[in-house]
């Protein structure tokens, strides 16, 4: 896994700019994903290769889109740590929080932090909707990230709530997104978003283009958002 990680960074443009450790890191990561994932419901992708591009590759990738050095993250529905703990290991400045709805997953985030020795990074149990009403959280991160939680224009409600004034929200997706993005529009209005260009990106030896697009944060949220999930799913704005 550490070569094809290797080749993949340097493919990005990214070798030399993230530290010399970083794809043995990645590597030991994703060994450690797939281990668990034969007792634990980590990742539908079951082999090295696959867990190196489309995992740890996808998530490198989002280094091209701006700086990341110093920022606080936050990543809604983090799942196995996607994208936020291969961003932490390629950007050690980074302070991360790992936020996901299963607790079981956040455990074993927490554990795999400890064998990796990271530092500034910490997994949180909690609803998104639920934990972007709590003082600190809301408006409090320069970054927030979110990849395969839902459909953008409900999960601009559960993401932008957290994003700072003048910070950003990274929405990863597929390049046939458009349609959602038009649809998100009111929403990410609402919200005190603000759409900048997308970028499109190839995962190095997937095959596949990626689609990030960027929110950025322009006014704070209006009070009694977010709502309900039952809400925000039967009534999207
Ligand atoms: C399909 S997984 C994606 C995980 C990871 N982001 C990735 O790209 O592989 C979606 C994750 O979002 C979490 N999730 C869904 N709704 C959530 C919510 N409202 N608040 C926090 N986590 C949520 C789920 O528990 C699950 O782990």
């Amino acid at each position: 896994m550490k070569d094809i990680i290797s080749s993949g960074l340097a493919e990005l443009g990214l070798a030399g700019r993230v530290p010399e450790a970083a794809p043995e890191q990645l590597a030991e990561y994703g060994r450690l994903m797939l281990e668990k994932n034969q007792v634990m419901n980590l990742t539908a992708i079951r082999e090295e290769d696959g867990v190196a591009r489309l995992h740890m590759l996808d998530s490198a990738a989002l280094l091209n889109w701006g700086d990341f050095e110093g920022k606080t993250l936050l990543d809604v529905g983090t799942g196995a740590g996607l994208p936020g703990l291969p961003l932490k290991i390629l950007v050690p400045s980074l302070q991360v929080t790992l936020l996901d709805s299963l607790n079981k997953r956040v455990d074993w985030l927490n554990e795999v932090c400890a064998q990796l020795g990271l530092e500034g990074i910490q997994a949180v149990h909690a609803r998104a909707e639920e934990q972007a009403l709590v003082k600190g959280w809301r408006d409090g991160f320069d970054i927030v990230t979110a990849r395969a939680v839902a459909e953008l224009r409900l999960l601009c409600e559960l993401c932008l709530p957290f994003v700072k004034v003048g910070g950003v929200f990274l929405a990863m997706k597929s390049v046939d997104s458009q349609e959602e993005l038009d649809q998100a529009a009111h929403c990410i209005k609402m919200l005190g978003g603000r759409v900048e260009p997308v970028m499109d990106y190839p995962v190095p030896g997937a095959g596949v283009t990626h689609r990030l697009i960027p929110i950025r944060k322009v006014a704070p949220t209006l009070k009694g958002y977010p709502r309900r999930w039952a809400k925000i799913q039967k009534n999207p704005l």
